[in-house]
């Protein structure tokens, strides 16, 4: 019997790419509405109340509005917004590290920079390398897509668009499950950026290994990132230094997690890449319903 899955958002940049790779699963039908009722509250409504998965890709208020639509108790949610990362009864979508999706009725996918971030910060915390109270910075760049529609259509009228800084007020959404997720006393300081490329983000947490106590090298650091991640099919932790990392305008979809460590021996630049659109969004949507559903974990990712 097949998983009868309803994509509300189904028009957005995140939900093109969700029903993409939907439409080559077995095991799964795929729900969506006309354009003419994408929008219409009682066939929204419908519609999540008849599918057994609802994958939400939408702007947090529709988000939070589509939940409370829910009259039953079977419907399981895949939430792409950040309305529900650190809300009670629901599950952070990152099976990577330890939360258990395949249990769970609502989850919350990660945000992309989120993505990143925690995936480099986490497992050292845990690791008590660095320690929970520890100041972190993280500094970041996305590509346009990332922004969804309405960025997309800035980036490509404007045209010359190189940089976009952004966050400059602080608070930034994606701030509170960083800081929840990777059990930190503060949140962290976050400096995102957008560049002139469709897909793809780099994100990176500098730290002054001098000054931490357990004063970590570097192969204490990959040692702890690999203990977290190896086997994991998405992430990849590399133990090879690089001269440069590259962002491409034309970047290939990707759902793969690159982890980096460059280091000397008193300071570190912690580096995570990932398809914002991937990892970041749809491959990570995909992952959860896989988990959910007991499909074949890698049905519809690009590994
Ligand atoms: N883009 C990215 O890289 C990532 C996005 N996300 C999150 O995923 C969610 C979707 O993002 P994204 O796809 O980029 O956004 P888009 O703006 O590209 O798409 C959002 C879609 O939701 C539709 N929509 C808006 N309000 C309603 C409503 N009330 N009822 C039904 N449909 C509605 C929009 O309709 P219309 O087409 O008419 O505008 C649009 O098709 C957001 O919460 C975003 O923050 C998370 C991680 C990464
Ligand atoms: C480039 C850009 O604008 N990015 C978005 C985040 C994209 C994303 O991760 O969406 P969620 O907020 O749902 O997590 C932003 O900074 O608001």
């Amino acid at each position: 019997m097949s998983v009868a899955v309803f994509i509300d958002g189904a028009e957005g940049t995140t939900g093109i790419e969700i029903r993409e790779r939907l439409a080559s699963c077995e095991g799964i039908e795929t729900v969506t509405l006309a354009d003419d009722r994408r929008k219409d509250v009682d066939a929204r409504r419908t519609a999540i109340n008849d599918a057994d998965v609802v994958i939400l890709c939408l702007p947090d208020a529709a988000a939070k509005d589509a939940v409370a639509m829910i009259a039953n108790d079977r419907t399981r949610v895949i939430d792409a917004s950040s309305a529900h990362r650190t809300a009670d009864g629901w599950t952070y979508g990152f099976p990577e590290l330890g939360f258990d999706v395949a249990n769970a009725r609502f989850v919350s996918n990660p945000g992309c920079y989120p993505t990143g971030f925690l995936a480099l910060v986490a497992p050292l915390v845990r690791a008590s390398l660095i320690p929970a109270d520890w100041p972190l910075t993280v500094n970041a760049v996305s590509g346009y897509s990332g922004g969804g529609k309405a960025l997309i259509a800035r980036f490509e009228s404007e045209g010359d668009l190189a940089f976009r800084g952004y966050g400059y007020a602080l608070g930034h959404k994606h701030v509170p499950e960083m800081q929840r997720h990777a059990g930190l006393a503060h949140a962290p300081v976050f400096a995102p950026g957008v560049v002139n490329a469709y897909r793809g983000m780099v994100v990176e947490v500098p730290l002054h290994l001098a000054a931490l106590p357990a004063r970590p090298s570097r192969t204490a650091l990959l040692d702890a990132l690999h203990a977290a991640f190896d086997g994991a099919a998405l992430v990849r932790v590399h133990d090879e230094a690089a001269d440069e990392l590259l962002l491409r305008t034309d970047q290939p979809p990707s759902d793969a997690l690159d982890l980096y460590v460059f280091a000397d021996a008193t300071q570190a630049r912690l580096v995570a890449t990932l398809d914002n659109l991937g990892k970041g969004a749809s491959g990570a949507a995909v992952q959860n319903l896989n988990l959910m559903a007991g499909l074949d974990p890698l049905a519809g990712l690009r590994v």
